[in-house]
């Protein structure tokens, strides 16, 4: 991997992943994987890593609001400048970590990027930060330095302007407030048990007493980020990992009894696919535009038949299906506090033409279901105009469509992701 600075050591490697990301555009956990195989750290070298590229995403615009406090010209500091201090900023008042050794490398940083010319200004900024950090950076604090309460909330929870703005609009003042909160805090750690093996399922009834879990339906089991269970030691293949939010928006509807052949038309790299394999649905058949997404599929759930297609076109007879699943492509506005690059990459105008492709996938799969069949339709985004919106407008423009069911994840669930799910039938 050819490297984009020369900073050294773990910090050095998290803010390359962090540049890869903001700047080159890609994937936060793709650079993170390749980074850490490239850099061979120790586990404690990596865990940290992954913390400051994490947790520095996630509260990036938090600490931006705390540097534009104590700088007099933030505009007029060169991008890679203000990204070291932040990540410095983010050791100093969020991890378990010695203000000093976090100031020397912000400012050791400063000076290697600008040829010496502003460690001096990075030393004092980072300092004042250290002052904060002992005195409490609290919701007072962000309150006092913002105009309007959409600016004090997009600080405080370190989150753009337009999509406060719109949680704000769509679900009022409290729920907003709930989902910003989630959006800055570790996601949940997913893993799901094969129950087929007597190891996995002896592992499952263990953790089922234990009941140190946030979530469980037997099989799979939400536990506070970084958690572990001992009960998972020597299990290997029989356990994976799987967002349980995810897992959940389609298991509450209900796919055992949904009629067959079940289409998994958006199936990526398989994760719904393998779910419902797992309850011994079939015959299963999964599609995908992307061809990486479909090889993974077929690697990891080789008895499900596959096939490279647009959901818009797909080539499927009319009326052959008994189920479509369409885990669409969204905004992943639910999802941010596992992609929080997301809040950095999306905009307005790219939702507006996901709402567009969601509904021509929506009316052309349509076709594909036979009378009596079932249209399944899965979102991890937090956006009326993808979800409900989306929804009761192909209601409208289809008579032959009853709604069945109709679920969003709560907004106080400790898993700190949020997804959309309807069910519709075909009369
Ligand atoms: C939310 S992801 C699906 C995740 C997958 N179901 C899983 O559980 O692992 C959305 C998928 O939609 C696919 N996609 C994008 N455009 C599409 C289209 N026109 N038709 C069908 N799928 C599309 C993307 O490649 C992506 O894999």
């Amino acid at each position: 991997m050819k490297k984009t600075n020369s900073l050294p050591g773990p910090r050095g490697v998290a803010y390359e992943c962090v540049t890869r990301s903001l700047d080159g555009g890609a994937d936060a956990q793709a650079v993170l994987d390749n980074a850490l195989t490239a850099a061979k750290l120790d586990g404690r070298d990596r865990g940290f890593v992954t913390e400051i590229l994490y947790g520095y995403l996630r509260m990036r615009l938090r600490l931006q609001s705390v540097l534009n406090c104590f700088l007099s010209r933030p505009d007029g500091l060169p991008a890679p400048i203000l990204r070291v201090l932040g990540m410095a900023a983010y050791e100093i008042l969020h991890m378990d970590v010695p203000a000093y050794a976090s100031v020397d490398w912000g400012v050791d940083s400063a000076k290697r990027l600008s040829r010496g010319k502003l460690g001096g200004l990075a030393n004092a900024v980072l300092r004042k930060v250290a002052r904060l950090a002992e005195d409490g950076a609290d919701e007072d604090f962000f309150r006092r330095n913002s105009d309007s309460e959409i600016e004090f909330l997009s600080a405080y929870y370190s989150c753009p302007e337009w999509i406060v703005e719109l949680w704000v609009d769509s679900y009022g003042r409290d729920k907003a407030e709930q989902y910003l909160e989630a959006q800055i805090c570790p996601p949940a750690a997913g893993f799901v048990l094969d129950t087929k093996s007597n190891e996995a399922k002896a592992a499952a009834e263990q953790l089922l007493e234990e009941n140190d879990y946030i979530a469980s339906d037997g099989q799979a089991f939400a536990f506070y980020s970084g958690y572990w269970p001992q009960a998972f030691n020597g299990l290997k293949e029989s356990v994976t990992r799987q967002s349980y939010a995810a897992r959940e928006a389609l298991s509450v509807l209900g796919p055992s009894e949904w009629p067959t052949p079940v289409w998994d038309g958006c199936s990526g790299r398989g994760g719904k696919s393998r779910f419902l394999h797992s309850k011994n649905i079939s015959p299963i058949i999964a599609s995908d535009p992307h061809a990486r997404r479909l090889a993974a599929l077929k690697r990891e759930v080789p008895s499900v038949a596959s096939f490279r297609a647009s959901a818009i076109n797909p080539p499927l007879a009319k009326e052959s299906i008994g189920t479509a699943l369409l885990d669409v492509p969204c905004s992943g506005l639910g999802v941010l506090s596992r992609r929080p690059d997301t809040k950095f990459k999306r905009t307005p105008e790219d939702v507006d033409s996901l709402v567009h492709l969601q509904s021509r996938i929506l009316d052309n799969t349509w076709e594909t279901i036979r009378k009596g069949g079932r249209l399944a339709y899965i979102t991890c985004t937090l956006n009326p105009a993808e979800n409900e919106g989306q929804i009761g407008a192909f209601l409208k423009r289809h008579k032959d469509a009853v709604p069945l069911k109709e679920w969003t994840t709560p907004p106080d669930s400790e898993l700190h992701e949020f997804f959309y799910s309807a069910l519709i039938e075909k009369k």
